[in-house]
């Protein structure tokens, strides 16, 4: 058992180069089992969404794989592989859920935010978030504030400033959660249009929480469906393979 303090023992370098690799992670929090036995693998420029009830440790998951885990949750076996940046550190950038644009900086300040964090001038990330905003849908909204974009905008934004991070790894979670179905389905539409032409960065491995079976299906090549808490994994859906409409039939007959 490992203390709240190191909850990513046998953190290495993901064999494949960019990859994701999280093997027979158990975790618990405040005491109780939150995964169970959690393996999958994301390869890198690969999208896997994790779907799963409320309060099965998705959320978890991800702070863990980002190395922000909260007080009180113990790893109590497995390993999580990740890539890691010439400073030594897990190359992985995490989206939280909801925008969390800051309302004093503009548009084009909150994105450029991604690229100062990874230790950019901020006249470069300047530069590099300008350059992002017209494949972001925000060209023109550069000197907006965040009350002054519509929901969709704010998250584009949002994703726009993850994806400045240049990390080899994106850990979404629940992107789209706070956008009306319409509003949302109109964002899962943009993000599965334009994800080959990197919108999501070049070549990332990129892990999606998200309660919604469409958006899962919709914009990832292969869904991971966990059981009520503790999370164990109940179908790994290869989505390429399958086809949307049986993988979907298979994640909600899995779900229960
Ligand atoms: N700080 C905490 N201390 C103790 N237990 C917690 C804490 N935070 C969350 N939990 C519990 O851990 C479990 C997993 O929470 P987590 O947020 O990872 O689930 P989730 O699948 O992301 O849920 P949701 O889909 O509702 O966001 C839940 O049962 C929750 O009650």
């Amino acid at each position: 058992m490992t203390s709240s303090a190191d909850v990513r023992p046998d953190l290495g370098t993901a064999e494949g180069r960019g990859s994701v690799e999280v093997r027979g992670l158990s975790v618990s929090l405040g005491g109780r089992a939150v995964l169970a036995d959690v393996s999958f693998r994301v390869a890198r420029g690969g999208l896997t969404a994790v779907v799963g009830p409320s309060g099965c440790g998705k959320s978890t998951l991800l702070r863990i794989l980002a190395g922000l885990a909260v007080a009180g949750t113990v790893v109590d076996g497995g390993a999580v592989r990740l890539p890691h940046g010439d400073d030594g550190r897990p190359d992985v950038a995490w989206m939280p859920q909801g925008d969390s644009l800051l309302p004093w900086r503009r548009t084009l300040g909150n994105v450029a935010l991604g690229a100062q964090v990874s230790g950019t001038s901020r006249r470069e990330a300047t530069d590099a978030a300008r350059g992002l905003l017209d494949r972001f849908g925000l060209a023109g909204f550069e000197r907006s504030w965040p009350h002054e974009l519509s929901g969709g905008m704010r998250q584009r934004a949002a994703l726009a400033r993850t994806v400045l991070a240049g990390r080899q790894v994106l850990l979404l979670d629940e992107p789209f959660g706070a956008l009306d179905p319409i509003t949302r389905r109109d964002m899962n539409g943009w993000l599965a249009a334009h994800r080959e032409e990197g919108v999501l960065g070049d070549g990332a491995a990129v892990v999606l929480v998200t309660h919604d079976v469409d958006e899962a299906v919709a914009l990832a090549d292969h869904v991971v469906v966990l059981s009520p808490r503790p999370g164990r994994v109940v179908a790994l859906v290869d989505v390429a393979a399958l086809g949307h409409d049986a993988s979907r039939r298979v994640v909600l007959a899995s779900l229960g």
